[in-house]
């Protein structure tokens, strides 16, 4: 069967190094555009070499015995809790209605290190304190992000019928409703729990190559929380992301290496920020993809708000301008939320997103 390549996503590298309007209204303009878009590594907010070590880290804890691993299997008592510990090969779909079994792909969940780390299998715990400093730099990247959001003022408004109400400015949140620190106390972790997650992923080779194209390692889907880093190894590509045509674009490693010698950093919008911000925030659907002749490892860090964050609208005339009614729709009808106006928690959101998605109840 003749295969296609898909074509590359086009998704920015921006370098927020510098917190200038120019440079928060190109995160706004990227998050609303492509959901997704690239922080180049400035070297000290999530330092190379930890990446690095987390990535080696992962392998070995994917590489021991399984038995090792099935002593945390998620949700068990010792994982600490529900959504913690091992997911095991084809152990959850992303894709439920298209896919006849789970995806292939391994993953471990780590929680919030607050008030502590959860238990993890001696050789997790034996790096402790890579963990705990690799979960706060990637929040410090968040915050850095939300910071940068919440303060922007979006190219798209420049559309014909739309006018920028103050150049180079906020989203216009009133300072006195908080302001550029909108998003981020709301997701000061001091203040609550959050159901951010940090995850490690394993996609085993698998025995054949299959023939004459890829096989789907995981579903295709959108992120249910905030903002997602996600963190890839050179030669390891396999992430699309499907387009308002329908069609998928690969989303490469590193897609300027000649310039950038480190990968720089993926993020993506997940759906309670494109709920939050009435679809002006744009949550897009992504799958992993690749042939399977060799294994594939992948890092994620979930974003989530506090718990109890209150999902309503986000004080801004940007976003009452921007207003996307059918995404919006759409997630209302999938959270399970009728017409009339209902303000959900985080938390809850959370919960009913799991819930269609799994089909899980209490
Ligand atoms: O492994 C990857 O590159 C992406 C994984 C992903 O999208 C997810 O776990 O939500
Ligand atoms: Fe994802």
């Amino acid at each position: 069967m003749a295969h296609s390549e898909p074509s590359d996503a086009g998704i920015p590298v921006l370098d927020i190094s510098n917190a200038t309007a120019e440079r928060a209204r190109k995160v706004l303009d990227a998050a609303s555009t492509h959901g997704f878009l690239f922080i180049k590594n400035d070297g000290v907010t999530i330092p190379p070499k930890d990446i690095n070590d987390m990535f080696d880290l992962s392998r070995q804890f994917f590489q021991s015995p399984q038995e090792a691993k099935q002593e945390f299997a998620i949700g068990s008592e010792k994982a600490g809790g529900k959504n913690r510990g091992w997911v095991k090969m084809q152990g959850e779909a992303l894709d439920p209605d298209g896919q006849k079994q789970g995806d292939p792909k391994e993953a471990f969940n780590i929680a919030e290190p607050i008030p502590h780390l959860q238990p993890l299998p001696t050789l997790l715990s034996s790096q402790k304190q890579l963990i705990q400093r690799f979960q706060l730099s990637c929040h410090t990247l968040c915050t850095n992000i939300l910071t940068l959001l919440g303060t922007s003022h979006p190219s798209i408004l420049t559309s014909p019928k739309k006018k920028l109400t103050q150049q180079g400015t906020a989203l216009s949140i009133p300072s006195s409703a908080g302001g550029s620190e909108w998003f981020t106390t709301r997701h000061d972790q001091s203040r609550g729990p959050s159901g951010t997650i940090f995850r490690l992923l394993y996609y085993p080779a698998t025995k054949q190559e299959r023939e004459g194209g890829e096989s789907i390692r995981a579903g295709a889907h959108s992120d249910y929380g905030s903002v997602t880093l996600l963190f890839r190894l050179p030669g390891q590509p396999g992430l699309e992301i499907l387009k308002e045509d329908g069609s998928w674009a690969a989303v490469p490693v590193n897609p300027n290496p000649e310039e950038l010698s480190d990968a720089p950093i993926l993020v993506n919008i997940g759906d309670l920020l494109s709920f939050w911000t009435s679809g002006m925030l744009k949550s897009t659907v992504h799958r992993v993809t690749f042939s399977g002749g060799e294994e594939r490892y992948s890092m994620a860090y979930f974003c989530h708000p506090l718990d109890d964050a209150m999902l309503e609208k986000v004080p801004s005339k940007t976003v009452e301008e921007s207003v996307d009614e059918g995404e919006l729709r759409r997630q209302r009808e999938r959270l399970g939320l009728g017409e009339h106006e209902k303000v959900i928690t985080a938390g809850e959101h959370l919960h009913r997103r799991l819930k269609v998605t799994y089909g899980l109840e209490e």
